[in-house]
């Protein structure tokens, strides 16, 4: 039902560097309060400055779980300093996918009863069954994926039934390398969760169900009945159904916030929270991309490629996924994992800034860099799947700086244009968001790669944007009307695409495929 005064929204992302959060006021037409604490930075002793446990062996990525969980109190602890909380009707939460919480029997409980003159950490940390959770940039459950793929009859099932062939980072494959590698406290396990839901079951004071974006993340949701697989179930561990959520749609009120955040941080007892999805599903809706037509690319820790879907076609090659859309229906997603790692990798070894970086780069070079191209890959790669540990040039290394900026920049979104092939659309629109949309050079060089337009947000946080838009529309707000008031590019944002280039690209493209299959 729509309320008369609507109140002011908080959208939170736990994304793979920071949790933000950001509010908006639909009275006004503005985002009203955005404050983000950057794990490494703001919390140093977990030794975690991108966000995860550096040097994991044989692929493993994990992130401390305790390190997403203090980052909430530090947070509102901040927030409250500059923003009345009780001000917030409904708020909901998006998270970097795929990654997994798993905790004992006492979860629930805990959940519901914690004491504000204590924190959030150590009320929860007894409750682990695992220390460290995987994420998304975990590649080492290659031996799960073929064990599922072979248990329900190979990946094209995998795949029909799940939107995804069985995926190294997908939270299925990970919860069976975890049962495989200590049984007993599998076994201890009572609720395992996404980053996303627990962020929101720590906000709700219970645990909450998993959205279906998010869920479909997981090799474990069929995405035709939209409920766990039994045969995925089955294949992936024992016990399983009884150790997830349940799987709901993602536009629901799951209840009202926890006293905790009551008492501790001044939030009003009546404030509803909206079950949480993963960030680039919440960065759909932030983006006002709900329905097919526009195409989104997420320049975060990850770049991604997404959009609506008017058929859930699936990727031939498997590298591509089909999501839940928290408005309904589907939604593509492409994740290339070595997005900011290589740039900033790259950056780094030739002892650039950001200003200087695509400056350095592309301001000195010509389109198409004179057949020069670079498979931009610093660690494993998920699009195209491959192990690699270091870029491959058709140049030589000692190249100068310019020439290898242009070189890893349009190798990047190359890459990006020949893996979305699949979803048979030439985009019409482009919308751009994280971290590094704000770069003029790589807008630009996106706009004459793709030959569309691209337009960039005064906000750059679109999961964050799009947790606090769900929230309203839960609440009963029109999802068109909260696009029209907060889903709008920047002024001047909008970038053409130098029609001129386009013979060059083409040309790029080809060389890249070469060097790809070489
Ligand atoms: N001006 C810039 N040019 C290019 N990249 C940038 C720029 N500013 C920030 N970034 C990149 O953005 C990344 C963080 O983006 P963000 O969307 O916050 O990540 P995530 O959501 O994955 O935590 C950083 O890793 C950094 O490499
Ligand atoms: O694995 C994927 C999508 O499938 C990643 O996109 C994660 O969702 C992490 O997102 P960022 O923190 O990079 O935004």
């Amino acid at each position: 039902m729509k309320r008369e005064s609507p109140g002011m929204f908080l959208g939170l992302d736990s994304s793979t560097q920071s949790l933000s959060a950001l509010v908006i006021d639909p009275a006004s037409g503005s985002v009203v309060h955005e404050t983000s604490i950057n794990f490494g930075a703001d919390l140093p002793a977990y030794q975690s400055p991108s966000g995860f446990i550096p040097g994991g062996a044989d692929g493993e990525v994990h992130a401390d779980p305790l390190m997403w969980i203090e980052a909430i109190d530090l947070l509102f602890s901040r927030v409250a300093e500059s923003f009345d909380l009780s001000q917030i009707t409904a708020l909901a939460a998006s998270g970097q996918q795929h990654g997994s919480v798993y905790f004992d029997n006492t979860l629930v409980q805990r959940l519901s009863t914690l004491a504000p003159e204590k924190s959030l950490k150590e009320q929860l940390a007894p409750a682990l069954t695992r220390a460290t959770a995987p994420i998304w940039m975990d590649t080492a459950s290659g031996p799960e994926c073929a064990e599922i793929a072979a248990a329900v009859g190979g990946n094209e099932e995998v795949c029909k039934l799940s939107g995804s062939i069985a995926i190294e980072r997908f939270t299925g494959p990970q919860i069976r390398r975890f049962f495989k590698q200590d049984p007993e406290a599998y076994e201890n396990t009572g609720t395992i969760h996404l980053v996303s839901s627990l962020i929101g079951s720590i906000m709700a004071g219970k645990s909450i169900d998993i959205d279906h974006g998010d869920g479909a993340g997981m090799n474990l949701l069929n995405v035709h009945t939209l409920s766990w697989d039994p045969d995925l179930l089955e294949a992936t561990a024992p016990n399983l159904r009884d150790k997830l959520p349940r799987a709901k749609p993602s536009a629901s009120i799951t209840g009202k916030i926890s006293n905790y955040f009551v008492d501790k941080y001044g939030f009003s007892s009546n404030c509803d929270v909206a079950l949480s999805t993963g960030d680039n599903p919440s960065s759909l809706v932030g983006m006002g991309a709900t329905e097919p037509g526009t195409f989104v690319i997420s320049l975060g820790t990850s770049d991604t490629f997404f959009a609506a879907m008017s058929n859930a076609v699936t990727d031939p090659q498997g590298f591509g996924h089909v999501f839940g859309n928290p408005a309904g229906g589907f939604m593509s997603l492409i994740c290339f994992r070595n997005g900011s790692l290589s740039r900033e990798a790259l950056r780094d070894e030739l002892g650039l800034g950001w200003d200087d970086f695509d400056v350095a780069g592309l301001a000195k070079t010509p389109a198409g860099n004179e057949g020069r191209v670079m498979l931009p890959f610093y660690g494993p790669e998920i699009t195209p799947r491959r192990d690699f540990s270091a870029p491959v040039r058709n140049f030589p290394v000692d190249a100068p700086a310019e020439v290898q900026v242009r070189a890893l920049l349009e190798g990047q979104f190359l890459n990006m244009r020949l893996h979305s092939a699949w979803l048979g659309e030439q985009p019409t629109l482009i919308r751009l968001t994280g971290g590094a949309s704000q770069n003029n050079g790589i807008a630009q060089l996106i706009a004459d790669i793709f030959q569309a337009p691209v337009e960039r947000f005064a906000v750059a946080n679109g999961a964050a944007l799009g947790a606090a838009l769900r929230a309203a529309h839960a609440c009963g707000q029109n999802l068109a009307d909260l696009n029209t008031q907060f889903c709008q590019p920047a002024a001047d944002s909008r970038i053409e695409p130098d029609t001129s280039k386009k013979e060059t690209y083409a040309e790029s493209l080809e060389t890249y495929k070469q060097l790809l299959t070489a």
